[in-house]
């Protein structure tokens, strides 16, 4: 069976692919040598499932998206009382490498270079005197850390390093104003270095979305299921993202696209949808604020095609199948009489119902088809039970509709017991909601919806209980 959400987001990345605008960043060779058509995007879900797409293995170094790790490690080095006397949370509203402190001289949040290069200092031997060995030691958890988070171990690009520390004069200037304050315990020379080599590190769209779904499991990696961070620290991250991840867009990025993020000048873009999924996006040509252009894109699409806006996040939507049996095993009603029960053990169609519940949402929709595809050799016949879906919004219930379809065609029988019309009362919401959006369906699923005359004729499919179904299709024949 076809991936659906396959589909969608290469589909969403066909959509983005033609703008060209915004710049690769020059201010170093490396940089400004890396092929500025490079794109690749990832989603990791709940369960370390990875999409990948484009250029998802190509490696970009990371640069400001380790500031939330490094972040995460002062958090968990010093406690959060510590952190917050000398970093400060609030949105700067201003470019990531301003010259600029609070009132209490606190560089404003760690998203920005002051807040970073404070963060590393608070890594290192609080003395004046911090010699190389100690830079190596403190890097070398760095890179652990940051290798916890992705899943994998991660390497530093040494000429990145070289060019990052040859010619950082503006970072340098913002170390020095932090030092002019006595705010410092490290030298500023010692911090830079251990901020440049952080931000020198090799990552993948793969290893950003791996990093953005150990964010939204609150601190453990779904691939290695080892947890690096609490779920305080997660939260913090997420919130510090929210609001100062996109520098001074940060404001419309949460109105528009809705999900804790964070970028960084070598092309990448790390997002987050708390509880759900990791994704990471990368595309070198970046807009005036040092975002990429396309990664931008990529994320505005994701969160209206596939409503993932963290406010549209509904209750229990991850926890979504209920129950698995078959009904050979399990005759649906206690009432049954001796002749049904006989038939169904020796009814050659194998049939298994999956019970829904929650609110269901692309995520829990996307658990779903994964089941029901890894299944496959299990049943002739699906049920799928949603009597106990409260909301099904209009992604998932395309989901839903379009993985019957991908069943009907595979060869096996699908059926979906909705008593109470939940897809139907989806359908009359978005009726009118002239905002429902190209769903970027598989080629044969376009046009499927929203098209609504279409999605009746399928709920004429759709059942009251599995027994109904059963009668219909077996004791009437
Ligand atoms: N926004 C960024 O990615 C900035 C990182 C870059 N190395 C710098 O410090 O200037």
């Amino acid at each position: 069976m076809r991936s659906l959400v396959d589909g969608y987001l290469s589909h969403i990345m066909d959509e983005c692919h033609s703008d060209r605008s915004g710049h690769v960043a020059d201010y170093i060779p490396e940089l400004a040598a890396v092929d500025p058509e490079g794109y690749g995007l990832s989603l990791c879900v709940h369960d370390g499932h990875t999409y990948s797409h484009g250029d998802s293995a190509t490696a970009f170094t990371i640069q400001s998206v380790s500031k939330p790790l490094t972040y995460a490690m002062i958090l968990k080095k010093h406690g959060a009382a510590a952190v917050d006397a000398k970093i400060g949370v609030e949105p700067s509203g201003e470019a990531f490498n301003e010259i600029s402190v609070d009132d209490r001289r606190r560089p404003k949040n760690p998203m920005i270079n002051a807040g970073a290069i404070f963060a590393a200092s608070m890594l290192l031997p609080p003395t004046r005197d911090v010699d190389a060995a100690a830079v190596d030691a403190a890097f070398r958890e760095v890179l652990e850390f940051y290798s916890g988070c992705a899943g994998r171990h991660l390497v530093m690009d040494e000429e990145v390093y070289a060019s990052e520390a040859a010619t950082g004069s503006r970072n340098r200037a913002i170390a020095y104003m932090l030092d002019s304050f006595g705010a410092l315990e490290t030298s500023p020379d010692a911090a830079l270095d251990l901020y440049y080599r952080q931000c020198s590190i090799r990552v993948t769209t793969d290893d950003l979305a791996g990093i953005g779904a150990t964010i939204a499991n609150g601190g453990m990696n779904p691939r290695t299921g080892r947890t690096v961070f609490s779920n305080e620290t997660a939260q913090r991250l997420l919130s510090v993202m929210t609001t100062c991840g996109m520098y001074d867009g940060a404001g419309d990025w949460v109105t528009s696209v809705g999900l804790p993020a964070k970028s960084g000048v070598g092309g990448g873009i790390l997002a987050v949808l708390p509880g759900q999924l990791g994704i990471g996006v990368y595309s070198p040509r970046l807009d005036e604020h040092g975002n990429s252009v396309r990664g931008v894109e990529v994320c505005r699409h994701l969160s209206t095609d596939l409503g993932l806006h963290m406010f549209n996040v509904t209750r229990e939507s991850r926890v979504t199948i209920r129950s698995v049996y078959d009904l050979a095993d399990t005759p649906v009603s206690a009432e049954w009489g001796e002749q049904e029960r006989s038939y169904l053990r020796t009814c050659r169609d194998k049939i298994r119902v999956y019970e829904l519940q929650g609110d269901l949402t692309f995520a829990g929709a996307e658990s779903v088809q994964r089941r029901l595809e890894a299944d496959i050799d299990a049943y002739t016949v699906v049920i799928v039970e949603i009597s106990r879906i409260g909301v099904i919004d209009a992604v998932a219930r395309t989901m839903v509709l379009s993985i019957k379809r991908l069943l009907d065609d595979s060869g096996r029988r699908a059926a979906l017991v909705d008593p109470d019309g939940v897809v139907r009362a989806s359908v009359d919401r978005h009726r009118d909601d002239a905002a429902v959006p190209d769903l970027g369906a598989p080629p044969e699923l376009r046009g499927f919806e929203p098209s609504l005359p279409h999605v009746h004729s399928t709920m004429d499919d759709a059942v009251i209980d599995a027994e109904t179904f059963l009668l219909k299709h077996y004791y009437d024949e």
